[in-house]
């Protein structure tokens, strides 16, 4: 039986880190939550800089009401056999990693513990983190809420069937990359044409927040709004014209299926 009503982040990488920050940000009191990490170093710094306990991912499992899975894809099957002596059906485990499904998790499980799949993103870190969830097998609404809960407090959540979940790691789970690689080019470019780096970074950063704002706050086709700033003979159209002849579109593409096909590889794997 859970002993408390703790939640416990197994593995507190990057994406860990992230959630324990946001979780502790949106009201949670350190002493609601527990963390693991197998690097003892960045074990110190995280309970220096938050004051939360750091724990063997057995003491989580024995005492905590819900488990969240942040390990690597590949160290997900070391973790799932430490903590399944323990775990009991009463325990929810939210799992964060990229490509394992919750048929996996449950095969390594006891029978009848409630698994949810999230794909989060790197955004969640300023809370605006756009995470999509999928029940398991054995998941009824309460525990679809507690990962909604959870995941609130860095951003958006959604529901999504589980069978697009490789999708969804290949749009906004790694999206962020494919935004920050072109805000690197553009700086890059803003410097071969003699601006200052900082001028460069400041104009190309400034320029995506207001685009994302300008796509969120008027909902309207991204189409729509590249059109308006396309002069006819003008600046826009010469370089778009460009980026159709560097074929940029169809490596967006190509981009966002090989992510997807490696989401997949990794269940095999
Ligand atoms: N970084 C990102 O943008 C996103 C990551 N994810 C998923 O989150 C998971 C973690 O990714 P990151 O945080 O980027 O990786 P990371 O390598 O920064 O963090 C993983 C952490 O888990 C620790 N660890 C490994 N095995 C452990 C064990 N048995 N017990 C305790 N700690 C253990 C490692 O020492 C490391 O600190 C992955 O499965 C990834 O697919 C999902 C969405 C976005
Ligand atoms: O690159 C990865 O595998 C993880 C999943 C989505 C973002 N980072």
């Amino acid at each position: 039986m859970a002993m408390t009503s703790q939640v416990a982040i197994l593995g507190a990488g990057v994406m860990g880190e992230t959630l324990l920050s946001g979780l502790l940000r949106a009201g949670r009191r350190p002493e609601e939550l527990l963390i693991t990490e197998r690097r003892a170093e960045r074990a110190t710094e995280l309970r220096e800089r938050y004051g939360v306990d750091v724990v063997t991912n057995v003491d989580a499992a024995a005492k905590a009401d819900t488990l969240v899975l942040v390990v690597k894809p590949q160290d997900m099957p070391d973790l799932l056999a430490e903590i399944a002596p323990v775990i009991q059906p009463s325990q929810t485990v939210v799992s964060l990693a990229a490509g394992i499904t919750t048929g996996f998790i449950e095969s390594r499980l006891p029978e009848g513990v409630a698994v949810v799949r999230v794909m989060p993103n790197t955004p969640a870190l300023v809370d605006e983190g756009m995470a999509a969830i999928s029940r398991g097998a054995h998941c009824d609404e309460s525990h679809l809420v507690l990962a909604e809960g959870l995941l609130a407090a860095t951003g958006r959540v959604i529901r999504v069937p589980e069978k697009q979940q490789d999708a969804v790691t290949a749009i906004s789970g790694s999206g962020p990359a494919y935004i920050f690689f072109v805000v690197e080019a553009m700086i890059e470019a803003g410097v071969h044409m003699g601006l200052p780096r900082s001028t460069a970074s400041e104009l190309v950063v400034q320029t995506v927040v207001g685009s994302a704002k300008l796509l969120r706050e008027t909902g309207e086709h991204p189409t729509v709004l590249r059109e308006r700033v396309t002069s006819p003979g003008g600046t826009t159209a010469a370089a778009v014209r460009e980026l159709e002849d560097h074929k940029v579109r169809a490596a967006f593409l190509s981009a966002i299926e090989a992510a997807r096909n490696r989401s997949r590889a990794l269940a095999a794997e």
